[in-house]
């Protein structure tokens, strides 16, 4: 499991930590795991050529502290300096090691743009030959766009060198994930005390790199912000001897309709595949005929079309007991759509609700909306962010853009757990803790894979997990199991799949866990 927690909570602990220690130890704590980390990079010190990215903070601090021990060792380090003024203890003890300073004029001069926005040659020859950055431009302090000489200078970085964020890559939100335009792209990121939730969360996860924690003794930190299960965490119950179907949980699939049928078959092939003692389906004949030729250990039953007019809510006691609902995929948004919905929330059991289920939510008067969702049993809602887009009346590029900022406010403003589909699968609960999925693959973003997920979350709903664990642990099975379906075998390239091919792979990625 990877904790991290939110800015202002890290300075709090911080700040507790710091008042019972002499000056500057944290500091050289967060310093010497830096530079201990990029040593192991770099293999032999001696000789290497390490550029310090220093910017005005304390994260410029650590860096300057961080290159004064690599230089102690042999390495050739040069800082460049982005800001007029930064840490004058560190700078002062990097001069003491011998470390060659890049001050800010020279630099500015440096990276005056020849043509466009491009970087200088001037700034591609003095960098040429790096092995290895360290960006110490911003860390937990930083706020927006890159500002000043950083954005110049990140985009001037040698292409073939490694690089090593301290704490955070700078122009990532170490709160939210988000990248307001330029930031550093990391191979690895060393984060200190915690994880911050930009690490965990795109687009700021896919610049940070493999991330490496270094304990510098924080304690006291509360509850986390956010969570990302690992592999060993991911515990769907596993039968017994004893158990029967009915007591490993029945699913109830309602998907399909007049124009989609392929998201019921996959839907159901999920829920299946997800552990379920037995899947019940129900949609329109067409629908059902199809689902019992391609999965005929399901129970089907055809619902019968209401007439024009005809709003009498549709009897789900005909379709036999279930555990759990998943209601949406393929579904429609007409009149019918809305009545299974509707009849499937007013039920007992936990609701899923997922793709033309979440549209018909959408579109309902907010009072019957809450009046739905207003139920003892778990509710699941999991929508991509065009989904979540038309739920809370924001625009589909803010939700891309802040994802876990509007996932916690659906979860809270719809007293509902929210699973936000995504490049990172985010699971917001009501009360504001969040689980981040790392297995995600970019492979992933193909049509039918979202059916995928919200059967196998439902088979796991079924099964008695509750809603906040079944939808973090359905990500990381899917995920699981689209890493396996793209590169199958250890050393190939992935290649592109299909829905179909992350169905076939849930058994093996099933096999992973612990
Ligand atoms: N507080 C502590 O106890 C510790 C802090 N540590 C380091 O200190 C960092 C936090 O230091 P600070 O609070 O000084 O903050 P930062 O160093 O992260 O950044 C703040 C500075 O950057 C400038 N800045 C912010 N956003 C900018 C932008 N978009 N463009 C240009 N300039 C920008 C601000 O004006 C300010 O001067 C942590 O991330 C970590 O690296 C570590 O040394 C461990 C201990
Ligand atoms: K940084």
């Amino acid at each position: 499991m990877r904790y991290a927690h939110a800015v202002d909570e890290v300075r709090a602990a911080e700040a507790a930590l710091m008042a019972r220690l002499p000056e500057g130890t944290l500091m050289q704590r967060a310093a010497a795991g830096l530079a201990a980390v990029c040593a192991q990079l770099l293999g032999g010190l001696y000789g290497s050529r390490v550029l310090l990215l220093v910017g005005s903070g304390d994260n410029g601090g650590d860096a300057l502290y961080a290159g004064a021990r690599l230089a102690r060792r042999g390495a050739h380090v040069t800082a460049a300096l982005a800001a007029q003024k930064t840490h004058p203890e560190g700078l002062a003890d990097f001069r003491a090691a011998g470390g060659r300073v890049l001050d800010y004029a020279r630099l500015e001069s440096l990276l005056s743009p020849g043509e466009g926005s491009a970087p200088s040659s001037a700034a591609r020859r003095a960098f040429e030959g790096t092995d290895l950055v360290i960006d110490g431009l911003t860390g937990i302090g930083g706020r927006g766009a890159l500002r000043g000489l950083y954005g110049a200078l990140v985009r001037a970085l040698p292409e073939e060198a490694a690089v090593v964020a301290c704490d955070i890559p700078s122009g990532v939100d170490a709160d939210t994930g988000e990248v307001a335009d330029t930031a550093v792209r990391a191979d690895v990121t060393v984060t200190f005390g915690t994880l911050k939730p930009g690490l965990l969360i795109d687009p700021g996860a896919a610049h940070a790199g493999v991330v490496e924690l270094v304990d510098i003794g924080l304690t006291g930190l509360p509850e986390p912000a956010v969570i990302a299960p690992a592999t060993a965490d991911v515990r769907p119950p596993r039968p017994e001897a004893e158990t029967d179907k009915y007591r490993r949980g029945v699913v109830g699939v309602i998907a399909g309709g007049a124009r989609f049928t392929g998201a019921a078959l996959l839907s159901v092939g999920a829920a299946l595949r997800g552990g379920a003692g037995m899947v019940r389906f129900a949609s329109a004949a067409r629908v059902v005929a199809l689902v019992d030729a391609r999965w005929p250990e399901t129970v089907t039953t055809v619902l019968p079309e209401a007439a024009p007019g005809d709003d009498t809510e549709p009897d789900l006691d005909a379709v036999g007991r279930v555990q759990a609902w998943v209601v949406g995929p393929g579904l429609g948004v007409d009149a019918r759509g809305e009545r299974l919905v509707k009849a499937t929330l007013r039920s007992e059991v936990p609701v899923l609700v997922d793709a033309d289920g979440l549209t018909v939510l959408a579109g309902l008067p907010a009072g019957v909306r809450r009046a739905l969702l207003d139920r003892r049993a778990p509710t699941l809602l999991t929508p991509h962010a065009g989904e979540l887009s038309r739920l809370l009346n924001v625009g589909r590029d803010q939700i891309e853009a802040r994802r876990l900022v509007h996932v916690r406010a659906a979860a809270a403003g719809l007293g509902v757990t929210v699973l936000l589909k995504g490049s990172t699968t985010l699971v917001a609960d009501p009360g504001g803790q969040v689980r981040a999925n790392l297995t995600g693959t970019p492979w992933l973003a193909t049509a039918g894979s979202g059916d995928v997920l919200s059967g196998l979350a439902g088979a796991l709903l079924a099964q008695g997990v509750d809603a906040a664990d079944a939808g973090a642990w359905a990500a990381h099975l899917h995920g699981l199991a689209a890493r396996i379906a793209a590169a199958p075998r250890r050393g190939l390239a992935p290649a592109p799949i299909t829905a179909e091919d992350v169905l076939a792979a849930l058994p093996e990625a099933f096999a992973q866990l612990s």
